[in-house]
Order: structure tokens, then C-alpha cells, then sequence
């Protein structure tokens, strides 16, 4: 099974309420992609390409200003790479919630770079609310129950984070045993929206083996995170993905851009079917020591 597509119309950031019959389509559709495989592309949310695609091309840009400090190769705040001898081929520019800290590019170097990004750090905010809402009301739990945890994305008490990813041309021949583009992970949060611009990223089937994602223009490629399989009871699964290397004698470029969507720092995250399979966890402490795991610091 290939990873499933879903029509998101009824649900558009284009339309203000989305009708009970819609509701419901759009409910179960996600469930089965949530339950069976992780991951659904979402046809029609209302963001489009012409959104996108100055978001990719800003951070090749961004990319080629090289070694701005803002550009890093290894993102602190991010699941990257469980293998430090052979490190992800990968830069990233992280905004992480919008406050005033963020060291953004000047905007000499790359105009516009700061509105383009905080405008698509926005958008992604509403779609992803509208899919949390969907996926309480698949749950058969109160539309708010995903909602009021995520409640202040886009401050500096919530870790919500847009990533733009830029992986640059790859010398096969220089490349270390075992080396990625990005290395086997599954993401932390709740959910993560992903644009990509090329193929490259595969996703790992229940029976274990990995499927290749396409890359569909327009479409919006949705995951469910840790923590959001842990609250679920473990009904969604959040799934090992990785990004793997062009072909040999392949120079091209990947972009993409990831919204990794985080609830609240204070947020009390148990069990949503009201069993106590993992004991209640405030998602702040939980993300800290994920992110402490991971890369050895607190
Ligand atoms: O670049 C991609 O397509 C995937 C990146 C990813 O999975 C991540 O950064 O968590
Ligand atoms: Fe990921």
C-alpha cells in the first residue's frame, strides 16, 4: 500500500466551516491513513504552489550566501541523525515559534526572506488546526480535545518550528558508509506538514520495508509525530522516514520545507481513550527530554 491521498476541499483555508458531511468523509479518510500508515497527502488545503515555491527557492538562496550562521548543518532543535560518523547532508534554517530572537538572514541577502517565512509559518498554523480538528472528531473525542493544546503556536511558550531544508548537491563518491540525506527518524510532536520539491523521501511500512514518497506539487504531505501517537493510545502511528541520496551522477538539489507542530509547553498530554498506557506528560517535559536523548544535552 502506497501512502494515501485525501481531498481536503471541504476543509480549505479558502472556506470558513466545513459541513457535517464533510466532517465525517474527511474523519475517516484520515483515520485510515493515521491508523494504517502515518502519513497522508492532502489534496486541495488551500495552500498552494505559488505559496510555496518562493518559500523552496529562498532557501537555496539563503543556502548559497554560505556560512551564514543562521544556515546550520546540524539543527539543534531537531531529530537528525542517530549515526554522528556519517552526519545528514543537509542544511536547515530553523523558526522556530515567531519571536523577535530569531536571527534571520539581512534582508539585503535574501530579500524578503522574514515575511515570506513568518506568512508560511501562519498558513501552516491554520491548516494544521483544521487537520487536529478533523483528527479529534475521527477519534469519536470533543473537536477541542487536540485544539485546546495548541492553543499559542507561533510564541515562544509553544515549540512549533517551520524548517527550511536545503540539501545540497551530493558527491557520491565522498559520501560515507551509511550516509543520508536525512537518517531514519520519526518526528517528535504532534503532527508535521512537509512540502518537498523532488522525490527522495521514503516511509517505513508496518512489515518494515520502505516506500517511496512522490513528490506531488500542490499537495501537502501530513504525519503524525511521537507525541501524538503516544496521546492517541498508540491508534496513530508515527512512522520511521528517511531522505535518501540522489543516484550516483545525480548533482540536483532537494528543498523542503517542514512544519513540525508542537502543543504547548504546559500542555497535559494523557491518554485520549482514557486508559493510562503511558502516564500523563506535560509536552514541554516530554520534547525536552526527547531532545536531550537525542543529542546528549538538556
Ligand atoms: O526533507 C524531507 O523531505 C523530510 C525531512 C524530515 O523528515 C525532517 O526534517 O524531520
Ligand atoms: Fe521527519
Amino acid at each position: 500500500m502506497s501512502i494515501p491521498a485525501v481531498d481536503f476541499g471541504g476543509f480549505s483555508l479558502s472556506e470558513g466551516e466545513i459541513s457535517d458531511r464533510e466532517l465525517h468523509k474527511l474523519s475517516r479518510e484520515l483515520q485510515t491513513a493515521f491508523t494504517e500508515v502515518g502519513f497522508v497527502f492532502l489534496h486541495n488545503t488551500g495552500i498552494t504552489q505559488e505559496e510555496v515555491r518562493p518559500a523552496h527557492i529562498q532557501i537555496s538562496c539563503a543556502s548559497a550566501q554560505h556560512k551564514m550562521p543562521h544556515m546550520c548543518s546540524f539543527s539543534p532543535t531537531t531529530p537528525t541523525t542517530l549515526n554522528p560518523s556519517a552526519p545528514d547532508l543537509k542544511e536547515a534554517f530553523n523558526a522556530a515559534s515567531l519571536q523577535p530572537d530569531i536571527k534571520w538572514p539581512p534582508s539585503d541577502a535574501v530579500p524578503g526572506f522574514q515575511e515570506i517565512q513568518t506568512n508560511f509559518f501562519l498558513r501552516c498554523k491554520e491548516l494544521s488546526l483544521r487537520v487536529l480538528r478533523v483528527m479529534a472528531h475521527s477519534l469519536g473525542l470533543d473537536p477541542e480535545v487536540f485544539l485546546s493544546a495548541h492553543q499559542f503556536i507561533g510564541t515562544d511558550v509553544n515549540g512549533t518550528t517551520l524548517r527550511s531544508l536545503y540539501y545540497p548537491p551530493v558527491n557520491s563518491e565522498k559520501a560515507k558508509e551509511g550516509q543520508l540525506r536525512c537518517g531514519e527518524h520519526s518526528d517528535y510532536g504532534s503532527i508535521t506538514l512537509l512540502f518537498q520539491n523532488s522525490k527522495g523521501l521514503q516511509v517505513r511500512r508496518r512489515s518494515g520495508e520502505f516506500i517511496t514518497a512522490p513528490s506531488i506539487p500542490g499537495a501537502v504531505l501530513v504525519n503524525i509525530a511521537d507525541l501524538m501517537q503516544r496521546w492517541t493510545s498508540d491508534q496513530f502511528v508515527s512512522v520511521l522516514h528517511r531522505v535518501l541520496l540522489p543516484p550516483p551522477g545525480d548533482s540536483s538539489t532537494r528543498q523542503s520545507l517542514a512544519f513540525f507542530v508542537q502543543p504547548d509547553d504546559e500542555a497535559m498530554i494523557s491518554c485520549c481513550d482514557g486508559s493510562n498506557k503511558y502516564p500523563p506528560i506535560s509536552a514541554g517535559d516530554y520534547l525536552t527530554d526527547r531532545f536531550s536523548e537525542s543529542y546528549g544535552q538538556s
